[in-house]
């Protein structure tokens, strides 16, 4: 299948959008714009105001302030055309305890106004897809935490929304579980599916396309994950090994110097990718010997550590 172009089109897109509980404000005037196809992470510390603000976007409780559109579709307005555009796959299981895994589906399938035999071929494909064919007739209630999630993405896939959305899919899941969760959601991607995912799991946040940082009902900061670094840290940092002294002053795009103690140095630049080129050529001009000249890693957690402040 073709790769769909991560264009212009919004698949989300919020604007200014508020919920208060009283006098106290869970979600401030918030914008977001999530791009058709993308996978956009929506990350912040406990009490965030993640959760509540997947709620306005799904339809589940209403904006104080603001509108929140699907798909170009107000959700307020017209919440039953835009809702049918979205799989929600809430933080707390919304499964039937009760039934087998084979019953949910069916029963969310019917629910979402599938019927006859396409309602059986969308079950069969959902349980192949996610391994759940060997135990579709087990009790919901009786399922491993890690099946439980793999049912809970196949429900909220049921009627094939546009887009996901996701409250945690990988809480508590093992890692090897976690990296195969992450491997569905690009091909779902890849498949046209835009997503909308919570994560308190930094790494995992490393593989979204764009992200969003929440404080205390606000966003922090919007970006890839590498432009949130480089917000973080105020550029790039580069780590520079030399046979001797080297001038470095007058490099374009040079912001700080630091020598360590072993004679290496520790740079940050505005971006690593024109800065060593140019580091390189006047090493060789100079004659000195350089033993590596890399970008250092910098972790999305330290990253937003820094942010949080
Ligand atoms: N129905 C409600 N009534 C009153 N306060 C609420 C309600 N729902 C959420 N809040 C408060 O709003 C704030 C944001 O909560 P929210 O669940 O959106 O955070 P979150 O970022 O999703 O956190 P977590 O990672 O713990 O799920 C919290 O302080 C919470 O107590």
């Amino acid at each position: 299948m073709e790769e769909p172009e991560k264009g212009s089109r919004l698949a989300i897109e919020a604007e200014n959008l508020t919920k208060r509980f009283g006098a106290f404000t869970a979600v401030d005037h918030i914008n977001l714009r999530v791009r058709v196809g993308e996978n956009f992470g929506l990350l912040g510390p406990n009490g965030a105001g993640k959760t509540t603000t997947i709620r306005m976007i799904t339809g589940v409780i209403k904006p104080t302030e603001g509108s929140v559109k699907v798909f170009g579709i107000d959700v307020v307005k017209e919440r039953d055309k835009a809702i049918r555009k979205i799989g929600y796959m809430p933080q707390r299981f919304s499964l039937y305890e009760d039934l087998t895994v084979e019953e949910n589906l069916m029963l969310y399938g019917s629910l979402q106004g599938l019927r006859g035999q396409h309602l059986r071929e969308r079950v069969n494909e959902l349980m192949d897809r996610f391994y759940l064919r060997e135990i579709r007739g087990r009790m919901a209630g009786r399922l491993s935490g890690g099946m439980k999630q793999r049912l809970s993405l196949a429900v909220a896939l049921v009627h094939d929304p546009d887009l996901l959305i996701l409250d945690e899919p990988t809480a508590g899941v093992d890692p090897p579980l976690r990296r195969r969760f992450w491997e569905h959601f690009k091909e779902l991607n890849k498949e046209g599916k835009t997503i909308l995912v919570t994560t308190h799991y930094m790494d995992e946040a490393e593989n979204c396309d764009r992200l969003a940082l929440m404080g205390g009902g606000r966003v922090i900061a919007e970006g890839t994950p590498q432009e949130i670094k480089r917000k973080a840290i105020g550029g790039e940092l580069v780590e520079l090994r030399v046979d001797g002294d080297l001038e470095l002053k007058g490099i374009s795009g040079l912001k700080e110097v630091l020598k360590n103690s072993d004679g290496s140095y520790l740079l940050l630049v505005e971006d690593s990718s024109s800065f060593l080129p140019e580091v390189l050529r006047r090493a060789e001009l100079a004659g000195v010997r350089v033993r590596s000249a890399s970008p250092v890693f910098v972790s999305l957690e330290e990253a937003f550590i820094r942010l949080m402040g």
